[in-house]
């Protein structure tokens, strides 16, 4: 179909040096304003009659992505031709396959001949595409490496053979929808970008060989198949869907899951390992307070605020507080904002606190939302001229939300832009003033703000400059934002540790913080890589290594973790692992092959967060991604356990296996997850603690071939494996026991000393962590930013200030 101007064009330059475009007649070459312009071509045979080819200019960027299966080796024997073959047909110019070896007598000759003439061209080409081959067999050093013994299937042999015969008289290959096999889109599910999948390879390669997983897994395949609902089950689904919403928007869902749940406000449980609170019991009446187990400096947090909650109630007016509760990772700041919630609770003004957080993670640990969804505000930002009073809808959910509060917890704050603040404070004031509550003038329309967080821990993704404490202000939010932060005086920081017991590897959080571990310390790390031989191995099948999480830097290395993870857990305890693909349609009806292998394409990011295929088996550990009800995200980031897993009644009775995996038609209608933490949801059917997940519904635009785009309605269920995460994702959460990836990423952002303390401070001590592999040793010796050394000089000094205010029996109540 290339028109005659592209005779030469080989496919890889066809589509990298070329692009589509609908041509007018004064497009055609000859035209004289064609010549200053790119250089177009017409296709053959009117093929597209009103469409052709322009030539991109000189220089530019655009990298061909390949789907599917790896190139074949060029060093092995048995996949020399079908590599010949299939480099031929990327850098030489064809119209029939045939033209490949027209003048041959055979397929090495028609090479030696391409080669002689064009090798120099395309050696990058030719060098990059064994470059994965180089690696792996590099990294891993051994025979049995996956790729390296790959072997192209029967079905890959057939499928090129299908598509040879698959040319029409003019050579032209009949319908691209016949080009794309279910394999060829579950390839496209899977890609990522070289590097990342580069990282998550050797990190196996490294897992395998401490002895976590085994490479291959036997599953029992006499494992009954789940049960299929009936059509009436499914409307049952949809009522626990509203019931959910309805829990949701009341505020209240799932209850923290930190492993002690010292944080539940539900309970107070017995607190194993940890130094009893050293102050006598608080005044609370009848049954414990939390409170009572708060040590002295979380007690002074929580007596400040309580304070001006009774001043508040008294009808004093106190002044506005705005307030910092800073302090290392584990120092008990989620535990003191569970004490305060309690006492709010206690007093009956529950409703004046909202719990907000700076992500989805850190707000289920406090059973809050996330602050852009209580304040109606957009991730990128505010949108439109109009934006402080918002839509119709907006204007009614931040009424609703903001309307009755008094108090604002703002937790995980390092991560908060002074944007944020800023946007923040005008909506707050905006909606307060339509309310008429006093505090005209002063920020956040005068209600009361705690930030809470440890400004060493993860700033602002992708910006460090954004975060509150830094002082580059980029634009006049930036500005007001500072202008804001630099008001809250009242600062309270934790010292005394609460997550850590191991005394040593305290020392070296603490110096990590700062860039100023010693040698020791780092003698230390490195005794602890699971990648050294001489290094004691813990015994990862055991009752307590068996479950341990990693924490990584990349999405590749959790995806493949967590498979791997997933298998171990089918086989070792005979169940039957599912892998669920999403749903898509396009006004009600199934996809094209290319719609299909279009959606295949794009990233989760495009795809509503919804994943392409989603693998779940009874008693698998799990994270819930998006809310559970559309409303609120107060379940996105919380942790639990698969319980029950119920199938579309479409689907088939006897389902494909492959490789021992069930791969079913559909989501499941219903998945049973029963959260790590308490959850006082109550739904009629369901058992008590367990929590329905119904697939989520999201669309999403795709641009086909021709330019035209389709709206795709997405239905799955937002769960993933939850044996691995993400570094983000591990913020804020105690992991007991834990295996952390530092190794340098060879693409996007790097490792900074940020994740290396966040990832390391998740754990009690050097006996529940290992290092999966080697690390750079400069993020433990540099300061993370100047900024912040600055800045926590400054909060050291505010926080003596609010200790003397308090020691000096100031009060707002006074
Ligand atoms: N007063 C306390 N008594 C006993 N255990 C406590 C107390 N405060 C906190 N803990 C325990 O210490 C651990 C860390 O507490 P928490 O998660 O509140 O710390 P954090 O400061 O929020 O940590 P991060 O900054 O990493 O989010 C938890 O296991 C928690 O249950």
């Amino acid at each position: 179909m290339r028109g005659d101007g592209l005779e030469d064009y080989n496919i890889l330059s066809y589509f990298c040096d070329t692009y589509e475009q609908h041509l007018s007649k004064s497009h055609d070459n000859d035209s004289e304003e064609s010549a200053r312009a790119s250089v177009r071509h017409r296709y053959k045979d009117d093929f597209r009659p009103k469409h052709g080819r322009v030539v991109r200019l000189e220089g530019h960027e655009t990298m061909p992505q390949f789907v599917g299966r790896w190139f074949p080796r060029n060093d092995r024997t048995e996949d020399r031709l079908l590599y010949k073959l299939m480099m031929m047909a990327v850098l030489k110019p064809w119209r029939k396959l045939s033209d490949l070896v027209v003048g041959f007598r055979t397929v090495d000759e028609a090479w030696d001949v391409f080669m002689d003439q064009s090798a120099q061209k395309f050696d990058m080409f030719l060098e990059n595409v064994q470059y994965f081959y180089h690696c792996s067999d590099q990294s891993a050093s051994r025979q049995e490496k996956e790729y390296a013994t790959y072997e192209p299937a029967e079905k890959d042999k057939q499928h090129i053979e299908v598509d040879i015969e698959d040319e029409d008289d003019n050579g032209v290959i009949v319908a691209e929808e016949a080009l794309w096999t279910e394999e060829d889109i579950l390839g496209a599910q899977e890609i990522e970008k070289g590097h990342e999948e580069r990282f998550g390879v050797t990190a196996m390669e490294h897992a395998f060989d401490a002895g976590i997983f085994q490479r291959h897994y036997e599953f029992d395949p006499s494992v009954p198949l789940a049960k299929r609902c009936t059509a009436l089950d499914k409307v049952q689904y949809e009522e626990w869907v509203d019931v959910l919403k309805d829990y949701a928007s009341k505020g209240v869902v799932v209850v923290n899951d930190n492993l002690d749940d010292i944080g539940s406000v539900n309970g107070h449980p017995s607190l194993p390992g940890v130094e009893p609170a050293t102050d006598p019991p608080g005044t609370g009446e009848g049954e414990p307070r939390l409170r009572d187990i708060l040590n002295t400096e979380q007690k002074l947090f929580h007596d400040i605020v309580e304070d001006h909650l009774h001043a508040t109630v008294r009808g004093l007016k106190p002044t506005q507080m705005l307030m910092i509760l800073r302090g290392p990772g584990g120092t008990g700041k989620t535990v003191a904002i569970n004490a305060l919630t309690e006492t709010f609770k206690n007093m009956g003004f529950e409703p004046q606190l909202a719990k907000t957080a700076t992500s989805g993670v850190a707000a289920t640990l406090i059973s809050g939302r996330t602050v852009h969804t209580w304040a109606g505000l957009s991730i990128g930002g505010p949108r439109g001229e109009n934006w402080v009073e918002g839509s119709v809808y907006t204007a009614q959910k931040r009424l609703a939300n903001i309307g009755p509060v008094e108090y604002l917890i703002i937790d995980e704050v390092s991560m908060a832009t002074k944007d944020l603040l800023a946007n923040l404070s005008d909506i707050v004031t905006h909606v307060r003033s339509k309310l008429d509550k006093p505090g005209e003038g002063l920020y956040f329309g005068g209600m009361n703000v705690i930030l809470c967080g440890d400004f060493h821990q993860f700033p602002p993704v992708a910006n460090g400059e954004a975060a509150l404490y830094h002082p580059k202000c980029t634009g006049k939010h930036a500005q007001k934002g500072q202008e804001i932060y630099s008001c809250f005086d009242k600062v309270v920081t934790l010292r005394q540790q609460m997550r850590v017991r191991d005394k040593r590897w305290q020392e070296l959080l603490d110096r990590l913080r700062t860039g100023s571990c010693t040698r020791e310390d780092i003698e230390v790390l490195h005794g602890l890589r699971l990648d050294i031989p001489d290094n004691p191995k813990p015994d990862f099948q055991g009752p307590e290594w068996s479950k341990a999480v990693l924490i990584t830097p990349r999405n590749s290395a959790r995806k493949r973790w967590n498979a791997s993870a997933v298998r171990q857990h089918c086989a070792v305890n005979k169940t039957r692992l599912y892998s669920c693909p999403a749903e898509d349609t396009a006004k009600g009806s199934p996809l094209s092959t290319n719609q299909r292998m279009s959606v295949a394409k794009k990233t989760t990011k495009h795809t509503g967060n919804l994943a392409h295929r989603v693998e779940v088996a009874i008693g698998m550990k799990a994270m819930v991604l998006l809310n559970i009800a559309t409303e609120a995200d107060l379940a996105n980031g919380t942790r639990g356990v698969v319980e029950g897993i119920v199938l579309d009644d479409r689907e088939d009775a006897n389902p494909t296996v492959v490789d021992g995996v069930t791969m079913l038609k559909y989501p499941p209608a219903a998945v049973f997850f029963r959260p790590s933490g308490k959850t006082n949801v109550k739904i009629d059917g369901v058992e008590d603690g367990l929590l329905p997940i119904i697939p989520t519904e999201a669309s999403f635009t795709i641009v086909l071939t021709d330019g035209s785009r389709r709206t795709v309605n997405r239905r799955q269920v937002a769960l993933t494996p939850g044996y691995a995460f993400t570094d983000y994702k591990g913020q804020g959460q105690t992991l007991e026991y834990v295996i952390v990836d530092m190794e340098k990423p060879c693409g996007g952002p790097d490792i900074n000393p940020f994740s290396a303390y966040v990832a390391l401070s998740r754990s009690r001590g050097r006996g529940t962590i290992r290092l999966l592999r080697g690390f750079e040793e400069k993020h433990f010796v540099t300061h993370p930013s100047a900024a912040l050394r600055e800045e926590d000089e400054r909060l050291d000094f505010s926080t003596v200030h609010t200790e003397r205010w308090w020691n000096e029996g100031r009060r707002y109540t006074m």
